[in-house]
């Protein structure tokens, strides 16, 4: 079993995570983890912390002379920020006249409706916001990527398991149905482009709906769709309901600061057609090993992965923390206002895209050591090979691996 926690604050020092149940051997550096932070620091739309923030990986257990070591994989995300915060942020209390010349202590009484200030303010008895959103806020996000860095590292090297995202509809604007998927490889040309959209007209087209939607004062929402490729058959589980696959993903991807939808395959266009149309037929690949005609469920079947590419979607709403701030009530006076706006993503659609590949490769990591178990990466590897040997030649069926998505080469057991 896998198991990943994160602590710290959006203005605190630092981002803490830790990562339990890694087998040893997967080889990782810490500049993986600078490069996988990088990619969600990326994107248009992105307000004005991105730009003058950076985050600071230190590795600090699990790791030595960049392989896995077999503990828990424990590292800290510096907030450059922190030296303007910590009076605010200080875990020890502070002289109150201090506080108040830091200009930063405005009481956060006009909560802003889609984020979580007033439940939280609700719920813990706080009389402002600061508690809540230090906590709520997706900088959080930023330790789970690191992590997902490094499960993806153990994927790829235990079982060829490779992902990639990419952003499919920003607002109104979506890319094509039927466009070509990305493939792993093409990760770096994803990640060059503004949206991280692998179909180029669309892409102009969202930038232009950012501007209009950033000089209007408005923010923007999105769906993101990860892809991994590789996955062997029987990931997951038909038997109980928290094994499935399926509702491990969504679990995965709900839990990401704003999203509020989660498809697996064609989703809800699923329902909406009839089963002739809705589900991939079976028939004899021309390798001899068993193929689907169509690839409708997104790679799972019964709560188990099928084989062939998974791919999940995730709505995220826009963001809530509307320029033209929203409609409020100032929680300290019962005063109608608008809610506290000080500046914040127009859009991190392409962002969210890259925590959802996190998310998806921490899941798969803790679902391949639940099938195959293994100490070691070279053991995990050769449990994988053991198990796709053994299934009868007769029921064998084709891996959508990276290397060769429709090869037969890449058909397990072959
Ligand atoms: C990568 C990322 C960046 C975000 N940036 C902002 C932001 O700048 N301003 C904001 O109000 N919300 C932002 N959000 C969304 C809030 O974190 C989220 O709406 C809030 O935590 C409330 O939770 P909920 O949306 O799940 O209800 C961002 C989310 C993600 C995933
Ligand atoms: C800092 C990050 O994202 C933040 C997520 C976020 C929110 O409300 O979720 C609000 C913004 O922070 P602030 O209110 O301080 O400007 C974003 O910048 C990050 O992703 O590293």
């Amino acid at each position: 079993m896998l198991r990943w926690l994160t602590a710290g604050e959006s203005h605190g020092p630092a981002l803490v995570g830790v990562l339990e149940g890694l087998p040893s051997g997967v080889s990782v550096t810490t500049d993986v983890l600078v490069a996988a932070l990088a990619r969600r620091r990326l994107g248009y739309g992105r307000g004005a912390r991105m730009a003058f923030e950076q985050d600071e990986v230190t590795v600090l257990g699990g790791l030595r002379h960049g392989v896995t070591q077999g503990g828990p994989f424990a590292l800290t995300i510096g907030n450059t920020e922190w030296p303007k915060w910590s009076t605010v942020m200080s875990a020890d209390p502070v002289d109150p006249s201090l506080l108040k010349s830091t200009g930063r202590n405005a009481a956060l009484t006009r909560p802003r409706p889609g984020h979580a200030d007033l439940v939280g303010m609700q719920k813990h008895g706080f009389d402002e916001a600061r508690p809540v959103l230090e906590r709520a806020s997706a900088r959080e996000t930023a330790t789970r990527v690191a992590l997902g860095a490094v499960a993806a590292a153990f994927l790829e090297q235990a079982a060829g398991i490779r992902l990639v995202s990419h952003t499919v509809s920003l607002g109104p604007v979506a890319v094509p149905e039927g466009s070509p998927l990305p493939h792993p490889d093409d990760v770096a040309a994803l990640d060059a482009d503004p949206l991280r959209c692998h179909h180029p007209a669309t892409s102009v087209r969202m930038v232009e709906e950012v501007d209009a939607c950033h000089k209007e004062g408005d923010t923007l929402g999105g769906v993101v769709e990860v892809l991994a490729y590789g996955v062997p058959p029987g990931l997951g589980s038909h038997t109980h309901w928290d094994r499935r696959i399926d509702g491990r993903l969504a679990q995965a991807l709900m839990g990401i600061q704003a999203i509020k939808g989660v498809e697996v395959g064609d989703g809800f266009e699923t329902a909406r057609r009839r089963g002739s149309a809705a589900h991939d037929e079976i028939e004899p690949g021309p390798d001899g090993v068993l193929r689907r005609r169509t690839a409708r469920a997104g790679g799972t079947e019964g709560g188990m992965t099928t084989g062939e590419v998974l791919r999940v979607r995730a709505a995220m709403k826009p963001i809530a923390t509307v320029p033209r701030a929203l409609a409020t009530v100032d929680v300290a006076t019962g005063e109608v206002t608008q809610a506290h706006h000080q500046r914040s993503d127009v859009c991190a659609v392409p962002a969210a895209g890259v925590v959802a590949e996190a998310m998806v490769a921490l899941v798969l990591a803790d679902a391949l050591l639940e099938k195959f178990g293994g100490d070691s990466v070279p053991e995990t590897a050769r449990n994988v090979r053991a198990y796709l040997e053994s299934i009868p030649e007769l029921m064998r069926t084709h891996i959508d691996s990276a290397d060769n998505p429709d090869s037969p080469a890449s058909a397990n057991g072959a």
